[in-house]
């Protein structure tokens, strides 16, 4: 039993501590597979993002590594034991692997503070008022003590639903759409939050998210999965810039399509990577169609005379109608690496 609180050391072990190998699954009635022979690694502190379309098999993936469900075939290990059968389980799942989840399992009538304390109860009763006081001041929610779940607004639940997870000592946190209904800046400010507390607790992170920037933003690893297949998986900088499908580099961002070709021979281009109206940048003309004001920048989308579209930035202002030039210089163009 643990009786006082520990002080961790700093470094990371870049080790791989989780281990999946062509993990399947085939729901009941459903012709194709919900993941198909899915493999990856995670090393210790790890921080991976599992992105794609709409049932795209995100979830799935999620569920079956955090041992909610059994995958048809393949492995999965972590810190070099295999996952056990869920249905062999009193609480399906591994010790050191938790799944935050913001409403299941809360209790509704007991506050804030005994909420964090109650997943500490195996401990002596020093060590968990000293770790609850520690939990609630990691996640910010130390004003918020004495308030019930009921009383929080969507961002303070998902706080308490981290502290709590956080009192398991998992090594692996799992999160599905953690943010969904957040508004942007109490979101990006539980993101932020989220990296500085995992990093101070030495804990991996997946999540599960259809929010390109997020994934962008958090994760040392993206896995893109097309149709339950895991098409690619890389470091935030080369799905963006090498991305393995049009789709995955659409899922990022805008893609424009200069010199249109029916052999598939295209030229694409990122939208911010577009120059308008410069002499030494200048592929086509096109007519302002649309605009967007987005705050600092417009964003336009223009049509040349082969009908097709073209987006770009810029923070001069053009009626719709007005003839631009668009371009690009060589070294932005997207290859696409299929
Ligand atoms: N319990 C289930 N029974 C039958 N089919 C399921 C079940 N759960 C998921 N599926 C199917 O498996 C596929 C993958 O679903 P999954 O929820 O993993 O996708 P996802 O990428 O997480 O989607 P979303 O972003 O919409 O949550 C989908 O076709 C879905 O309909």
């Amino acid at each position: 039993m643990r009786g006082k609180l520990t002080f961790k050391a700093v470094s990371f072990l870049c080790l791989p501590v989780l281990f999946v190998k062509n993990i399947s699954k085939k729901f009941p009635g459903e012709s194709l597979g919900a993941v198909n022979n899915l493999s990856l690694q995670m090393a210790e502190g790890e921080k991976v993002a599992l992105v794609g379309k709409s049932g795209s098999g995100k979830t799935t993936a999620l569920r079956m590594i955090a041992g909610l469900i059994k995958p048809d075939e393949g492995e999965i290990a972590f810190e070099g034991e295999p996952l056990k059968d869920p249905d062999e389980q009193l609480i399906a799942g591994h010790d050191k692997i938790k799944m935050v989840f913001q409403d299941l399992k809360v209790k509704p009538n007991m506050t804030v503070f005994e909420n964090v304390k109650y997943n500490l109860l195996h401990y002596d009763k020093t060590y968990q008022y000293a770790r609850t006081e520690e939990l609630l001041s990691l996640c910010k929610i130390e004003a918020l003590r004495d308030k019930k779940p009921s009383e929080l607004s969507g961002g303070q639940k998902q706080r308490l639903a981290l502290a709590r997870t956080l009192a398991e000592e998992p090594k692996l946190l799992l999160m599905d759409e953690p943010f969904s209904s957040l508004d942007p800046s109490t979101k990006q400010e539980i993101l932020f939050d989220l990296l500085e507390i995992i990093e101070e607790e030495q804990i991996g992170l997946l999540l599960v998210t259809h929010d390109a920037s997020d994934a962008l933003m958090v994760a040392n690893k993206i896995g893109f999965l097309e149709d339950g297949d895991l098409v690619q998986f890389d470091t935030p900088r080369d799905v963006y810039n090498l991305p393995k499908s049009l789709e995955i580099a659409q899922f990022f961002g805008k893609v424009n399509i200069f010199n249109k070709d029916v052999c598939g021979e295209n030229t694409y281009v990122r939208v911010e990577s577009v120059y308008v109206n410069s002499e030494k940048y200048n592929s086509v003309k096109a007519s302002v169609i649309r605009r967007f004001y987005l705050g600092n920048v417009y964003l336009y989308e223009a049509v040349d005379v082969n009908s097709t579209n073209y987006s770009f930035y810029n923070s001069d202002f053009f009626d719709l109608g007005s003839q631009v030039s668009l371009g690009y210089s060589s070294d932005s163009i997207l290859y696409i690496c299929e």
